[in-house]
């Protein structure tokens, strides 16, 4: 998918919205308009049934009799829901083309397909062969609500992930985003003061000094040979090399998490005091647990006063069972009490909070190497993933840590919590650039579903949607 496409597909969804109203006049209208048509339809539908159904009479037994009794009833129902299907139809239609423009453009041709079914149903019941009719009717009229309500389903999941990014990118857009606006309205020529500018507009964005020298040098080549002079090329040139520069620096990174094939999925997490590990792991366990996952919480923080309670908290809020040792105590020993309980109970997925002390990095390395030992001695291919967690709002500091963690421990990806905090989202970026580290959760937010599988393309619109014009 293009860099813009994203932009085009929440155009089309916002004009869909505004649209809507008019729409649905128009709906009610058509409705209307079909109650007429079957009126008069009905009467003369009725007439040509009963001769029907009085030339196949020596052909047909005690059933087929009933739904010829029946035939008025059954004519009332198709006649309704020839006006009634064809108006939902419509609506099913659309909004399933709604969803599909909004999602996947190779399953572009999927409503059409389903109109055709639907309208040919009710041509069936136009030809009026009573009992199989309604049965034919009911059904595509089952399929139709089952496919919109699944397609609703869909729709609700995307708007939310849309939704959650735009509120949560809210602070970087009025930050990031809005500088960027502004210093793209004054510009007065693409020179060497513009670049001077943008350089020190991104490193204080969080992109980082090293991603915003490339950005700039691969802009002057850009600009030149897209020949960009108006803000919006200008302005589209930097983004599309932004997300090209992401793209390229992590094209070999998974950013899916790492199941275990069989067995319980271990996954620790890393990360200094208050960078939001502790509810990281709450917000992810209610994620797999409403995923009908079998949830398990190691409290391995036995240092910080406090850190085991707050994960009991979570644990009880989420409904989810959790492995605590007593404060002060061996953290591999809650570990190992943890994943044995995990194997034997048959758990599917296993979180360990351990202790972010990052004052010795010899310590912080031994006592890492001995969980992830025991891990291994019990689960061979665990831990199958190594989160480190990441304030945002930490910036540089932030990096720092993680470039320490990295050295100490096999991380496997990021987690940046408290994007909501920060005004300068440009840290995706840097972490890409400088850890070769996929970032694979996001917070958005404090509450339980602000936890948000990190994607990319919404990243980027929900920080620079008011930059970019689409046609
Ligand atoms: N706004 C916002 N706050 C968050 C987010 N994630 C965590 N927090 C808050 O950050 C604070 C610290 O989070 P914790 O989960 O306690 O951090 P921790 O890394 O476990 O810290 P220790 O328990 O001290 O090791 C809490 O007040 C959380 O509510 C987020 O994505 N957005």
């Amino acid at each position: 998918m293009g860099l813009f496409d994203i932009f085009r597909r929440h155009k089309k969804h916002e004009d869909k919205q505004e649209e809507r109203p008019q729409q649905e006049e128009k709906e009610e209208q058509k409705v209307a308009d079909a109650h007429v048509d079957s009126e008069v339809a009905t009467t003369s539908q009725s007439a040509s049934s009963e001769s029907e159904a009085q030339e196949e009479a020596p052909e047909v037994d005690q059933d087929s009799s009933t739904t010829t009794e029946a035939q008025p009833q059954n004519e009332e129902v198709s006649d309704d829901s020839l006006s009634g299907s064809s108006s939902s139809v419509e609506q099913n239609a659309e909004s399933a083309s709604t969803i599909e423009e909004e999602t996947v453009t190779s399953r572009n041709d999927e409503p059409e397909e389903e109109a055709p079914t639907t309208k040919s149903s009710s041509q069936v019941a136009e030809v009026s062969t009573p009992a199989p009719e309604s049965e034919v009717n009911d059904d595509v009229q089952e399929e139709a609500e089952e496919s919109a309500a699944a397609s609703d389903d869909e729709t609700v999941d995307e708007e939310s992930t849309a939704a959650k990014y735009d509120q949560g990118l809210e602070k970087s857009r009025t930050g990031f985003g809005a500088r960027l606006n502004r210093f793209l309205a004054n510009f007065r020529h693409v020179d060497e003061d513009f670049f001077d500018d943008l350089e020190d507009l991104l490193i204080e964005s969080d992109v980082g000094y090293d991603m915003a020298m490339k950005l700039s040098d691969e802009l002057r080549e850009e600009v030149k040979l897209q020949n960009a002079k108006s803000k919006q090329e200008v302005s589209n040139v930097i983004i599309e090399k932004m997300v090209d520069l992401y793209d390229r620096a992590g094209k070999d990174e998974k950013s899916d998490l790492n199941f275990a094939k069989e067995g319980p999925t271990v996954i620790m997490f890393v990360g200094v005091n208050g960078a939001g590990k502790t509810t990281t792991i709450g917000k992810m366990a209610a994620l797999f647990k409403s995923q009908g996952k079998k949830v398990l919480l190691a409290a391995a923080d036995t240092f910080r006063a406090g850190a085991t309670e707050q994960l009991d908290i979570w644990a009880k809020r989420d409904g989810v069972d959790i492995v605590t040792g007593p404060e002060n105590g061996d953290p591999a020993a809650v570990v190992f009490d943890a994943v044995q309980k995990a194997k034997k109970e048959n758990y599917d997925i296993l979180f360990v909070d351990t202790a972010g002390r990052l004052q010795n990095k010899v310590n912080l390395m031994k006592e890492l190497a001995k969980m992830k030992r025991i891990l291994t001695r019990e689960i061979p291919d665990a831990p199958h993933e190594v989160l480190l967690v990441l304030d945002a709002t930490t910036g540089q500091n932030a990096l720092n840590q993680a470039k320490l963690f990295k050295e100490s421990t096999d991380v496997t990806g990021i987690v940046l919590t408290k994007l909501d905090g920060t005004a300068r989202g440009g840290i995706v970026l840097a972490i890409r650039n400088e850890l070769h580290l996929p970032v694979k959760y996001v917070g958005l937010g404090e509450k339980v579903n602000d936890l948000q599988k990190f994607d990319a393309s919404e990243f980027v619109y929900g920080l620079f949607k008011d930059l970019v014009e689409v046609d």
